[in-house]
């Protein structure tokens, strides 16, 4: 990986770490002179990156004191470095701290942190800080006790307010449970060579912006894809209504509704094109089947006519409790045009046989290696997984999409993205991306329902490619 000495990589990465750190003090603190800062040292060169950082910092007029947690261990060249300076090492974690930086391990790192290193956290987390609140907790590289490759987090961990983290963003920093404890992600370009194509690609909206299918002057409503709905059900009819909400708010330019909430629909969504069933709907460029649409034989027969369509299909909710059965099973396997599946963890287990595990990056192309169609595994970060070993990570998901009803939403827009020509993959992270989007949006009200995501949908893709 390097070409450039190690010595020369740490010091870019311990400068990109002293100088994010003196800004924090200086936004939280007015200043970096006379600051405490603590150094948490675990034996390898993760400690190494702190300690040399905790000089620089010193050097400035910080109050800085490393504690080692495997003294014989720690950074030879790094603690020389920090006595150099003035700081000193101490044996427990001091009562007054400013910000802590928790360089026990990085990428080196296996399992929960150790029961020493998780008293010393936790003493340090909740030292007082000179404005009367918590330090701020900085992570060097990766919060410790995170799988930096998978983002499980199997015992006790830091929880860090920023983690510095040097030449590529880890997995474990953007996926899984990992990704709550890592807080706000600074990357530090120290100048590795990165390999190409990378194994993770987090979505940016200028990715999103620039594949979302645009109306030209030459557009009509049937250039631009119609998307068939085969979802909801007289029992369910608001899991009809959001997904033709979702769909509608998509780039797709008629919406063709199929399914027995057809009044509900033609209520709600005047715009959109109803029938009864999905062989009567006529043509769509692609299909969005199982919100609502219950589990009897009826479901069974329109899902089996949804998959029989030569078209891209997005299966949701029901559909991915009747896919693996019997007849309908073979007929996904028989199809060449692409499928979307969209589960929550319990629907991926229904899929899959057993639920996501800890690493939900390999758990997505498993399945989607599996049942050749793109999983968007759905959870704080979606993964989006095609069967061809492409894998995306959504950063715009928020709790505030933990309610019922959004998934359906989800998948209509995902729907709509999919008649409008994107394929499979850019069709599951682009809807991902803006429902995430019309989440935060719709939070930003107060408390949030589907319908006040789906409200929000059309505005949150104006801001997206404006
Ligand atoms: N690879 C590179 O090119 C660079 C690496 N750098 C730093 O080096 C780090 C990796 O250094 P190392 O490979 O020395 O590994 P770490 O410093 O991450 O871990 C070192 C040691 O920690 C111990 N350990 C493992 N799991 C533990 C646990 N759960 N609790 C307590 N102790 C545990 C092990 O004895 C291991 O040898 C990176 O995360 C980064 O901070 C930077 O200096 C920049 C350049």
């Amino acid at each position: 990986m390097a070409t450039v000495p190690a010595g020369t990589l740490m010091q870019r990465a311990a400068a990109g770490l002293a100088r994010r750190c003196a800004q924090l003090l200086a936004d939280r603190f007015g200043g970096v002179y006379g600051r405490r800062v603590l150094l948490l040292i675990g034996a390898g060169s993760n400690g190494g990156d702190a300690l040399f950082a905790g000089a620089r910092l010193a050097a400035r007029g910080v109050v800085v004191r490393a504690l080692l947690l495997d003294p014989g261990r720690a950074h030879a060249e790094g603690l020389a470095a920090l006595r150099a300076a003035g700081a000193i090492t101490v044996d427990s974690a001091p009562a007054a701290v400013d910000l802590v930086m928790d360089g026990v391990v990085g990428i080196g790192g296996r399992g929960g942190l150790r029961p020493a290193a998780a008293s010393v956290v936790s003493a340090a987390a909740t030292a007082n800080a000179s404005d009367g609140g918590r330090p701020i907790m900085v992570a060097v590289d990766v919060p410790s006790g995170v799988d930096p490759d998978t983002g499980e987090v199997p015992g006790e961990a830091v929880t860090a307010d920023v983690t510095v983290t040097f030449g590529c963003l880890k997995p474990g920093l953007v996926v899984g449970a990992g990704a709550v404890r890592a807080g706000l992600v600074d990357l530090v370009d120290i100048g590795l060579s990165l390999p190409e194509p990378p194994v993770l690609r987090i979505a940016a909206q200028a990715d999103v912006r620039g594949w979302w299918p645009v109306a030209g002057r030459d557009s009509d409503k049937y250039r631009r894809g119609v998307v068939g709905v085969a979802t909801g059900s007289s029992t369910y009819p608001g899991a009809a209504v959001l997904s033709v909400a979702g769909a509608s708010a998509g780039p797709a330019g008629m919406v063709r509704y199929a399914g027995s909430a057809a009044d509900y629909i033609r209520q709600r969504h005047p715009s959109a094109v109803v029938t009864g069933s999905v062989t009567g709907a006529g043509r769509v460029q692609a299909w969005v089947c199982g919100s609502g649409l219950g589990t009897d034989e009826r479901a069974i027969g329109e899902l089996r006519a949804v998959l029989a369509a030569p078209v891209p299909v997005c299966l949701d909710a029901d559909a991915l409790g009747l896919v693996m059965h019997g007849p309908v099973r073979e007929r996904l396997a028989q199809r060449s045009a692409p499928t979307v599946v969209t589960p929550h963890d319990r629907e991926f287990a229904r899929l899959a046989g057993a639920p996501p595990g800890a690493d939900r990056v390999a758990s997505a192309l498993g399945l989607a290696a599996q049942l050749n169609v793109t999983v968007l595994l759905k959870g704080d970060r979606t993964v989006v997984a095609s069967p061809d070993g492409e894998v995306w990570v959504n950063p715009t998901g928020t709790a505030a999409l933990a309610s019922g009803g959004t998934g359906d939403v989800l998948a209509g827009l995902l729907g709509s993205l999919l008649a409008g020509g994107l394929s499979a993959v850019r069709a599951a992270v682009a809807a991902a991306y803006a429902h995430g989007m019309a989440g935060r949006a719709a939070a930003e009200d107060g408390p949030v329902t589907s319908a006040d995501v789906a409200a929000a949908l059309r505005s949150s893709v104006g801001v997206l490619l404006a």
